[in-house]
């Protein structure tokens, strides 16, 4: 590395095999968007990975995950037709659902095989990167000065002490759930972010006896209390939750009748009653950590905070400070998702090769999220105790709920609640939170508005179609603008129940 006072590199260093421009280490999403960026203007860049080069969205992450949820859906929707005087039972394969996330999956994998495939050889290096006292990467025998640093190493599962040993083959986690070649029969699911709803939802609705554990009476970390329960009724009408439960002890003991083994978890309620859970396996969803602790970033200098995120970070670039060194992706503990490592690769690509005015694609994006589970969870802009916490803001919550709404009513899925906070000064949106129906394009639409600074007057002078999800939307802004006292409208807030 050179520019870095302390670090700086004697370029006689015997041990140099290379000396590079740029070079990425990871190569999912954000250091692939990086070195294709980084390589459209140096010739001299290159990409280091451990493992597969098909990205964990596509072959641990987004994608499997959303085709079993696709399989469960359609079980879903057969199983529960009888309201609509169709009565079915679904016949679920269980080998050929998951033959058919894997088979999907190959499919995606294809294409990032391609396009790695196309890149030339000598600019690819297979291993694990470690930088060195010097600055040196060390990566199989090769040592390599670089001026400028990507680090793009994503995250991983965080299993809690112990229970790897303990559980054995019965711990499953996102990383090796997939390639389970049968449904089983029962599994715990520990955790109730956005991995532990989506796959406990997924596979109970396959046919699997699931149980849902959490440590907070809390789901997908919702921060609105309101939306939080809403979500929680929701969800527990078909799934089995223990939030607020305290797991006590894992492992693996011969089942009744000596009929082999099963997996146990040993757990006070929330209510401090002493039980235990019994079952094939234990998926542990408890969080991702950052591929961070063993790849030697602190002989660059660069200073993690207690929860492993580099101090001095450009949320728009990745930079740290104005060291040559930028940390993109879930590396940086930033904002763990597959847009945000997309488009800090891309930036980051640009920004290391001096094109900065490229590398300001936009102004940085509103914060948003979705969790796929059914009903979808949404939360855009700022969160309820930010809001709260600023005494400058003041604001009203513009509220539907989707119990009764039309379209949703239409359609059986009526269970939901939207959450929007108005900003009485400026009649803009500040966030929202949503546990519903079609929220993940509500929350799309939401994070247009607040992208483009567009008022709740705006928003209500575009049309909105009859009869739609999508008029919960509009029941909502009308809330805000009626609770804002702002005479933009004649109409008066009204139920939408048509
Ligand atoms: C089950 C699941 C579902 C998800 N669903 C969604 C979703 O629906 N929507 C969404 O937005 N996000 C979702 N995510 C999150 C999303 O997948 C991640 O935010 C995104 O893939 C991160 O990309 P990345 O480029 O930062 O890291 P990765 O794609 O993980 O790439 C990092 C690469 O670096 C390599 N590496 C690590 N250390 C080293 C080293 N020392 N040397 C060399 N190489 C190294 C790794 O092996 C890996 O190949 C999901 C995640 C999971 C697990
Ligand atoms: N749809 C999406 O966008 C999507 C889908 C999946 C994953 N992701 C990304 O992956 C990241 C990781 O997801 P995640 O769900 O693993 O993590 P998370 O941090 O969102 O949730 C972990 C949950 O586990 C609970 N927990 C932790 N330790 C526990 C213990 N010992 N016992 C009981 N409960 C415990 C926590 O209270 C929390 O509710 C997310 O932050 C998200 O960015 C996104």
């Amino acid at each position: 590395m050179k520019n870095q006072s302390d670090t700086a590199v004697d370029s006689t260093n015997h041990q140099v095999t290379r000396k590079v421009s740029v070079a990425i280490i990871g190569a999912g999403t954000a250091g692939q968007n990086a070195f294709r960026q980084a390589s459209k203007i140096k010739d001299d860049v290159v990409i280091i990975n451990e493992g597969f080069w098909t990205t964990t969205c596509v072959t641990v992450g987004c994608m499997p995950s959303k085709l079993l949820i696709a399989a469960a859906d359609r079980a879903h929707d057969a199983n529960h037709s009888a309201e609509f005087g169709i009565h079915a039972t679904a016949q679920i394969d269980g080998k050929r659902v998951m033959e058919r996330v894997r088979d999907e999956r190959s499919h995606f994998e294809s294409y990032l095989e391609e396009q790695v495939d196309s890149w030339p050889d000598h600019k690819k290096i297979a291993g694990h990167a470690h930088i060195n006292k010097q600055g040196l990467i060390e990566v199989n025998d090769e040592v390599i000065e670089a001026e400028k640093i990507i680090v793009a190493t994503g995250s991983s599962p965080f299993i809690p002490e112990g229970w790897a040993d303990k559980l054995g083959d019965t711990l499953l986690t996102s990383d090796t759930v997939f390639e389970l070649p049968d449904l089983p029969k029962s599994m715990a699911v520990v955790g109730a972010g956005a991995i532990g709803l989506e796959l406990a939802q997924a596979f109970n609705r396959l046919g699997v006896d699931v149980t849902l554990f959490n440590r907070v009476k809390k789901v997908a970390g919702l921060k609105d209390p309101d939306i939080s329960n809403k979500a929680i009724d929701c969800l527990s009408r078909e799934l089995t939750m223990h939030l607020g439960s305290k797991i006590n002890n894992v492992g693996v003991q011969t089942a009744e009748g000596n009929k082999g083994s099963l997996a146990f978890i040993d757990y006070e309620d929330s209510a401090g009653e002493t039980q235990q859970w019994q079952g094939e396996y234990v998926l542990v969803a408890t969080g991702r950590r950052n591929n961070i602790d063993e790849l030697g970033v602190e002989n660059l200098g660069v200073v993690l905070d207690e929860k492993n995120r580099p101090k001095d970070l450009s949320k728009k670039t990745g930079q740290i400070g104005d060291l040559n060194v930028f940390i993109v992706g879930d590396a940086n503990a930033n904002i763990p998702l597959l847009h945000v490592a997309s488009d800090e690769g891309f930036s980051a690509g640009n920004m290391v090769c001096d094109n900065k005015d490229a590398a300001y694609i936009r102004p940085p994006a509103v914060p948003f999220s979705i969790v796929f589970c059914s009903p979808q969870i949404v939360n855009v802009g700022m969160s309820l105790p930010e809001i709260q916490q600023d005494p400058e803001l003041e604001y009203v919550i513009g509220r539907v709920s989707f119990d009764n709404q039309g379209r949703s009513r239409v359609m059986g899925v009526n269970c939901g609640l939207l959450h929007i906070y108005g900003c009485k000064k400026t009649d803009k949106i500040l966030g929202a939170s949503m546990v519903g129906p079609d929220a993940e394009y509500i929350g799309h639409i939401l994070a247009m508005a607040i992208t483009n600074d567009l008022s709740i007057k705006a928003m209500l002078d575009t049309p909105f179609y009859h009869p739609t999800i999508l008029e919960g939307l509009r029941t909502a802004l009308r809330d805000v603008q009626y609770k804002m006292e702002i005479p933009f409208q004649s109409q008066d807030t009204q139920k939408d129940n048509s």
